[in-house]
């Protein structure tokens, strides 16, 4: 196979319901599939609540300079069809990233997935903790990347083969603090690397975001929002 990117990388199985669920989510007719990028920023937006939490009553966590910058980071490269949505927030440590990203641990899951697969209704996927899989309707590819104050920063890697990896990230810039999703989009997902079509859906979601939220559409371009709120 492939000889990794990354040093001691490790190989894990998807819980069977994960993969039931990554199964359903790749084959629905689902046709919005806008929602992938709701999960994310929301997912991003829940971490960034964690640590400023936790900053109400230790200042020093914040560390300094950019790690101080509470904001969700939407880059999109057009060339490598990647678009990748970062987080300043709390961060996963390896275990994290296997636990929170290879098992839905959530309680009534099973239920939530029979209910999914008969209504076909994805929008209840964020219910239970589990919206992170909607990547599945628009990226083949998916790579996580964190650091979290008490880890080194580590890549987790899905494979086609309903597998993933976790290495140390030897590879990437450092993030200093948080969370970083890259999606290696589907041919037909192209619409998702226009700055119209980000632009459009993240205005869409900004009144419930209480972050700043920076889309790096190229190297010359980027757009920010004040904070509608
Ligand atoms: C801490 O959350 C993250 O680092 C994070 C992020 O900053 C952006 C994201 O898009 C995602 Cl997906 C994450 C991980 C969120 C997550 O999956 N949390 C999570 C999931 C679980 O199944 C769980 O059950 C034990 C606990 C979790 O925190």
């Amino acid at each position: 196979s492939k000889r990794s990117l990354h040093s001691n990388t490790e190989q894990f199985q998807f819980q069977a319901e994960v993969s039931r669920l990554m199964d359903i989510i790749i084959h629905s007719p689902y046709s919005n599939k806008d929602i992938f990028l709701w999960e994310l920023i929301s997912n991003a937006s829940d971490a960034l609540y964690q640590i400023k939490f936790i900053a109400l009553t230790d200042k020093e966590i914040l560390g300094e300079g950019d790690n101080t910058k509470l904001e969700i980071l939407i880059k999109l490269d057009k060339e490598k069809r990647i678009l990748s949505i970062r987080d300043r927030g709390i961060g996963m440590t390896k275990e994290d990233l296997i636990k929170n990203l290879g098992t839905i641990a959530k309680s009534g899951t099973s239920a939530f997935l029979e209910k999914m697969q008969t209504s076909g209704d994805l929008n209840l996927i964020g219910q239970c903790g589990v919206g992170f899989y909607s990547v599945y309707l628009v990226a083949d590819n998916v790579e996580v990347i964190s650091k979290h104050n008490h880890d080194k920063q580590h890549v987790w890697e899905s494979k086609a083969d309903g597998s993933f990896v976790v290495s140390e990230d030897t590879y990437n810039e450092p993030l200093g603090r948080g969370t970083e999703i890259r999606l290696h989009l589907r041919e037909e997902s192209g619409e998702y690397l226009e700055e119209s079509k980000l632009k459009e859906l993240v205005k869409k979601y900004l009144e419930f975001i209480n972050f700043p939220i920076h889309l790096l559409a190229s190297k010359e371009t980027t757009y920010e929002w004040e904070l509608q709120n």
